[in-house]
């Protein structure tokens, strides 16, 4: 049984371009973030993974790229599940701000700490390690009795709720996720093993 998780962090959106902290906001994807969701879907595809369910955030720019890339694997006769579990990192007061000029206000290392901590959230908004209390959960309940079935499942979902996943698949403590950076529209392909634990990571890069 081939039992693969795949996570996919949504292709680039507008505030990605603009260099905003996005959190809990809303904007859809670029061109080239539609883009790179297509291509994750080819490279899915040419890698001979097509996956059995599939999940994704209740914020467009990962459900719209959940849509791309599924399109691009000739899967469009379907249900898609959207959770708010999913959703980013809620930014609080620092959402719709530009991150260099976060920077100028309040330096480098605090910004560093609020965007990477495990465990400091910024003002009024979640931590990684809040995240993680309302993801994994959720991970354990529907995506875990899947993969123990031998399916392939799919996630699209955002850079800091993948984190947190992937805190839990690579067996990462709080220090060590904090240097792990996850690209847009990048396939990241677990084989997992009977016990749910990784057998092997590999991220689909375009060539
Ligand atoms: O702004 C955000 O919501 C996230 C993801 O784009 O940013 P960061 O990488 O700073 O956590």
């Amino acid at each position: 049984m081939s039992r693969s998780l795949i996570l996919l962090r949504h292709g680039q959106s507008a505030w990605n371009a603009r260099n905003l902290f996005t959190g809990i906001r809303d904007p859809d994807l670029t061109e080239r973030g539609i883009e790179e969701a297509r291509r994750a879907g080819k490279a899915l595809r040419e890698h001979g993974i097509i996956p059995d369910a599939w999940f994704t955030s209740a914020l467009q720019r990962a459900y719209h790229t959940l849509d791309f890339a599924l399109q691009e694997m000739g899967i469009t006769d379907l249900v898609i599940t959207r959770s708010s579990k999913l959703n980013e990192r809620d930014y609080g007061d620092l959402s719709g701000l530009n991150k260099d000029d976060a920077r100028q206000r309040w330096g480098d290392d605090q910004v560093h700490i609020w965007r990477r901590s495990f465990d400091i959230a910024p003002p009024g908004g979640e931590s990684l390690k809040d995240t993680a209390n309302r993801v994994l959960p959720w991970y354990e309940r529907n995506v875990a009795p899947l993969l123990l079935t031998g399916q392939t499942v799919l996630i699209a979902a955002h850079g800091n709720s993948l984190r947190a996943l992937i805190m839990k698949l690579e067996e990462l403590d709080g220090e060590a996720i904090t240097n792990r950076e996850i690209a847009t529209g990048v396939p990241i392909v677990y084989k997992i093993a009977p016990d749910g634990t990784t057998l092997s990571v590999e991220e689909l890069r375009p060539a």
